[in-house]
Order: C-alpha cells, then sequence, then structure tokens
C-alpha cells in the first residue's frame, strides 16, 4: 500500500554577529546584528528545507548544498530551497502546508511574518496562507535568551503528486 503523505521537521540556528545582514524568510530585517554562517544563514529557508527533504526521505541540507563548496558561499537560501523543493517534486512529492516557529529574544518578528510567507508561498508554488510562520522569544533563558542566535523549527506535510 503506498502512503500519499508525508510529515518532515526542521530545525536549524545560526549565531547572531554583527557586521552581518539579519535575514528570515528571505526577509531582511532591519536589527544591530545578523546571522553567520556559509550561506546567507537564514535559518527559517534552512529548516524548511530540511523539513522538506526530511519528509521526501532525501537526506539534509548539508547533503545536498556542504558548506565546504565554495559555489554556496552568500548563497542566497531561497535558491537553495527553491532547488531542493524541485528534488522533491521530482521525488512525486508536493507541499501541502508548512508551520515554523522562530525562536527569537529579538527583534520582534510579528511585522515580518507576511513577507515571509509570501517569499516561500512564490518560492514553493503554494498559497501564503499554508505558509504559517510563529515567533517566540526564549523568555531570556539560554543562549537564545542571551541574544547569542537565533532557531528555527518548521513541520511539513508532502502529498503524492
Ligand atoms: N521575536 C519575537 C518574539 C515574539 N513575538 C510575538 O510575541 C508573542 C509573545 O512571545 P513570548 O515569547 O513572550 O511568548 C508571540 O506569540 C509573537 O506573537 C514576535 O513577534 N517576535
Ligand atoms: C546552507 C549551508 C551551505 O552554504 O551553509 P550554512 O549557511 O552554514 O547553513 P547551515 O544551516 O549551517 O548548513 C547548511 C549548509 O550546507
Amino acid at each position: 500500500m503506498s502512503i500519499p503523505f508525508r510529515i518532515g521537521q526542521g530545525f536549524d540556528v545560526h549565531a547572531l554577529v554583527e557586521g552581518r545582514p539579519l535575514i528570515l524568510g528571505g526577509v531582511c530585517i532591519p536589527y544591530e546584528r545578523g546571522l553567520a554562517g556559509h550561506s546567507d544563514a537564514d535559518a527559517l529557508l534552512h529548516a524548511l528545507t530540511d523539513a522538506l527533504l526530511g519528509a521526501a526521505g532525501l537526506g539534509d541540507i548539508g547533503r545536498h548544498f556542504p558548506d565546504t563548496d565554495p559555489r554556496y558561499q552568500g548563497a542566497d537560501s531561497r535558491e537553495l530551497l527553491r532547488v531542493a523543493y524541485g528534488k522533491v517534486q521530482q521525488a512525486g512529492w508536493q507541499v501541502v502546508n508548512m508551520d515554523a516557529t522562530l525562536h527569537a529574544q529579538a527583534p520582534k518578528m510579528g511585522p515580518h511574518t507576511p513577507a515571509m510567507a509570501a517569499n516561500i508561498g512564490a518560492d514553493l508554488g503554494i498559497e501564503p496562507s499554508m505558509v504559517n510562520i510563529k515567533a517566540k522569544t526564549n523568555e531570556g533563558l539560554g543562549y537564545l535568551g542571551r541574544k547569542e542566535g537565533i532557531a528555527a523549527n518548521v513541520v511539513v506535510l508532502l502529498a503524492s503528486a
């Protein structure tokens, strides 16, 4: 029996450092620091990419886009997302919806989540209403609460295409 649905989950975290832009969901958010990484360090899109790859049984982002490969230095994570989702589609799957939580003590994400959902909807070819993005502080606790980094969790549902 072939089951027509798959779920996947992804997690990512990047350190907040000076001299980098803060990019999440493809949106550049005004803030005093940004996320460090080999690519543009978009933790939300990396977690989403991992969730999609995981649901399709295709491994993880580092397997498809190694951080030792100079082609991905400074990469736009929206481009990585589109390439990864192309592989998911090639494997016979399409995304139904996604739900994300950003863990950021600061800045406030609420004003920026509609633009993130619009970007993701465009990249995955789904309505922005199928893209839900939430945000939480870490109540001042631990490395996230000390604003040393920003993390993201994403869950996706895939349906057989
Ligand atoms: N970076 C953030 C964090 C939170 N929010 C919004 O505030 C609400 C309350 O967050 P708590 O962590 O104090 O529970 C949360 O539900 C979000 O609506 C935000 O926009 N950006
Ligand atoms: C995206 C990649 C590749 O440039 O690099 P980073 O930006 O460092 O991101 P990470 O989430 O640590 O891992 C995936 C990497 O392979």
